[in-house]
């Protein structure tokens, strides 16, 4: 137990809350993914991970994570630097933290549209508007020769299925998958099949790429398969607006 100044003692749970988190980046820009594309946003990254996924596009912020330690009240402070009332909550994983608990009720509580960006493999009472989860599937998985504590974490923790069901019970929300292959989206209909409480108009499939060209390719094929199924289809719109690369 800590010493707190006002005169009571601080429990371990507590001290964490208080703990500073380190953030990769906060900037303005475009939603480029899911229900509120083009959407103006102000995107806070919290920087650390529990998956290691073999495509991840800020492996600043998972494979090697970068930026400053800032407190709740800090990253409030940066944010309203911006004129943007809607905010994205990303990373790395941002439910990893008890901190996002305090700081997604003072961002609802000034106001602001909130979306959490998770894999949806931990579970916490965040307050948010929208919950845009992304679970990851087998074409996640890193390479096992290269990476083998993490190819064995990924794949112990990348499918969470109550943790879905918890988060698509209580918050509005949208499920993403990334699709690499064609095949893979075999995969999403036996996950479907397996939790049957999703709703496939909340569903979309995102083409796995970092720039246009790669995207665009997977999109011809993409295209006809999420109509055939019946999914929406997810473009990635801010790389086709601003090309590969941080802070956009
Ligand atoms: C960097 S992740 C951060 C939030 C959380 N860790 C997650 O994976 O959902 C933000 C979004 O980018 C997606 N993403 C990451 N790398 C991608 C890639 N190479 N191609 C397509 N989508 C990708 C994720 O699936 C997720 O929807
Ligand atoms: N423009 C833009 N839209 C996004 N939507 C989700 C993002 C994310 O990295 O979570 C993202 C991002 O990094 N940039
Ligand atoms: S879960 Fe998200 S942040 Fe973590 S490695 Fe995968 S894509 Fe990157
Ligand atoms: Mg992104």
């Amino acid at each position: 137990m800590a010493y707190h100044p006002k005169g009571h003692t601080t429990g371990a749970a507590e001290q964490r809350l208080a703990q500073p988190l380190r953030i990769a980046e906060i900037f303005q820009s475009r939603q480029g993914e899911g229900f509120l594309t083009g959407t103006e946003s102000v995107f806070i990254r919290v920087s650390g991970c529990n998956l290691r996924c073999r495509f991840c596009d800020t492996p600043y912020a998972s494979w090697e994570p970068e930026g400053p330690l800032l407190t709740v009240e800090e990253i409030l402070r940066r944010v309203e630097n911006f004129p943007a009332r809607h905010i994205v909550l990303t990373g790395g994983e941002p439910m990893m933290f008890p901190q996002v608990v305090p700081l997604t009720r003072h961002l609802s509580d000034r106001g602001y549209h909130v979306t959490v960006e998770t894999a949806g493999t931990v579970y916490r009472p965040v307050q948010c508007h929208l919950m845009s989860i992304s679970p990851k599937l087998s074409n996640s998985t890193p390479d096992r020769e290269l990476h083998p504590r993490w190819w064995k974490e990924h794949e112990r923790r990348r499918h969470q299925p109550d943790v879905i069901r918890r988060l698509v019970r209580e918050y509005p929300y949208q499920i993403k998958f990334v699709i690499d292959r064609p095949e893979d989206v075999d995969e999403v209909e036996r996950y479907l099949r397996a939790l049957a409480e999703i709703d496939r108009n909340r569903v979309l499939l995102m083409p796995q790429g970092t720039d246009q060209e790669a995207l665009g390719e997977k999109m011809t094929w993409l295209e006809p398969i999420c109509q055939q199924h019946g999914f929406r289809l997810c473009p990635r719109k801010h790389i086709e607006w601003y090309g590969p690369g941080r802070g956009k």
